[in-house]
């Protein structure tokens, strides 16, 4: 198997935001924090700031893994980031009894200890290792010595933030719900478990090396303790989209191309039209947000590896090998939704993935797709646990309902299961040195 290069770090920021992908060979948390300690002349450490020192690395080499991107910028980061390889997604509830002062605190915590993380920093001025011994340390530890892997922590805020299930408003947020953030409607065939469903509060951390990403979700709901507490989590491995046209196309786990047609960073226009809610869209404090859907998706390997290919292929409406569409071509050629077969049949078949999920088939609907494989060991009869986590942005969760409703006739529903389920509102990137939420409470 040969995969293109990934040249992310090499190119130019293709974030819309000033989270540039900057590679910096040779920054690793423990070489920073002994240039912090000692007090390193000319080494810039500002939050958000990135360190252009030179260090021990970790076990993880230089090239790739050491790139960054700034937790500060117009958008928050993990949107149109190119997709690292590696995610932990976290659901936290707030606790009972939390505070609206405990809320902006923690979100103030959250902001300032990514905004390190994100750069390689380990949590708190003195981190792991250099406090007092009498006290439980600053950072947790485990990312000593491993560079930022091109970390992004990304904030969203459920339904259930602004309006409890039971109606009340805990924390003075119900004027402020987007009037789109409801929990998502039930969709034909949804098998949703409350362990994989709804919650307060999430956190998407996506690196490429896992352990950073556990890192900064276990780090986090440290911070937490006390006011939020994790609802349900998710570790996913090979991501299922590509969100930059820098990126080679991955593939999902039943060995198909996944991202091809996903909107790309470099599409300016596309990103503007379907992604980040516009300043006219309501309410003010989402201008330059997005909607981030979560969906865990079962699925049922054994019986597709099982599947003739010639099935396969027409359950999806590509091929295997290539990726390219059943009309013809290859992967990126356009697909001929009227192309027909010798024997009169549709070359793409009416219950094809890709022509239900197409935007011709959805008013013109697009989502960004990003997505990673997840595996949890196997169940009681020998099957493997394993699926998709499928996470998409959009403008308005609309763009994603009005999808899932026309893959109600998917050919692939025979071999999925949805078992999970959540809607966020993603805010605005925060301002240098302030905090995601801001915008909200402002
Ligand atoms: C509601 C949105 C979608 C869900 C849920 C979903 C699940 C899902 N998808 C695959 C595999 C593939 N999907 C592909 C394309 C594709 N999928 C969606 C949306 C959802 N998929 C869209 C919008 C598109 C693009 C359609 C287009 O414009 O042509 C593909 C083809 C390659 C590609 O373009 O990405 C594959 C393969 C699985 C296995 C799955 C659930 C487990
Ligand atoms: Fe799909």
């Amino acid at each position: 198997m040969t995969k293109k290069p990934d040249t992310a770090a090499e190119t130019e920021a293709v974030d819309g935001t000033t989270a540039e992908p900057v590679s910096k060979p040779g920054v690793s948390r423990r070489g920073l924090f002994g240039l912090i300690g000692v007090g390193a002349a000319g080494v810039a450490v500002g939050a958000g700031g990135g360190v252009g020192a030179a260090a021990a690395v970790g076990s993880f080499g230089t090239q790739g893994t050491s790139r960054t991107y700034d937790f500060f910028g117009t958008h928050q980061a993990g949107i149109v980031t190119p997709s690292q390889d590696r995610l932990h997604f976290a659901v936290y509830d707030m606790a009972a009894g939390a505070s609206p002062d405990d809320l902006i605190a923690l979100l103030q915590e959250w902001s300032a200890a990514a905004a390190r993380m994100t750069q390689g920093l380990e949590v708190g001025e003195t981190g792991a290792t250099g406090g007092s011994l009498l006290a439980p340390p600053q950072d947790t530890g485990e990312a000593i010595g491993l560079p930022a892997s091109g970390l992004t922590i990304t904030i969203g805020f459920g339904p259930s933030l602004f309006t409890a299930a039971d109606g009340t408003d805990r924390f003075g947020l119900a004027a402020s719900k987007p009037a789109l953030l409801e929990p998502l409607p039930r969709f034909s065939g949804d098998a949703l478990l409350p362990g994989a469903t709804g919650g307060d509060l999430c956190i998407q951390a996506c690196a490429d090396d896992p352990q950073v990403a556990v890192h900064a979700i276990r780090n986090l709901s440290r911070i937490a303790f006390g006011r939020a507490a994790i609802r349900w989590s998710e570790l996913g491995f090979g991501r299922t989209s590509s969100t930059s046209t820098t990126q080679a196309t991955a593939r999902n786990l039943f060995g198909f191309k996944d991202g091809t047609q996903n909107v790309k960073a470099e599409e300016t226009k596309a990103v503007d039209e379907h992604i980040w809610v516009g300043s006219d869209d309501g309410p003010a404090w989402m201008a330059g947000g997005s909607y981030l859907v979560a969906r865990k998706i079962r699925m049922i390997i054994e019986t597709w590896d099982r599947t003739q290919l010639q099935e396969q292929e027409n359950v999806i409406g590509r091929d295997k090998g290539e990726g390219a569409p059943l009309s013809g071509g290859t992967e990126f050629t356009a697909i001929d939704f009227g192309a027909k077969l010798a024997t009169g049949d549709p070359a793409v078949p009416a219950d094809a993935h890709v022509r239900l999920a197409h935007p011709d088939n959805n008013g013109g609907a697009r989502l960004l797709r990003r997505g990673y494989n997840y595996v949890a060991g196997n169940d009681e009869l020998g099957r493997l646990d394993a699926g998709l986590f499928f996470i998409s942005f959009q403008r308005s969760p609309e763009q994603f309902i009005t999808v899932q409703r026309s893959l109600s006739s998917d050919a692939l529903n025979e071999y999925i299961k949805h078992v999970g389920s959540a809607l966020f509102a993603v805010p605005p990137g925060a301002r240098a040195g302030g905090w995601v939420g801001e915008t909200l409470f402002a």
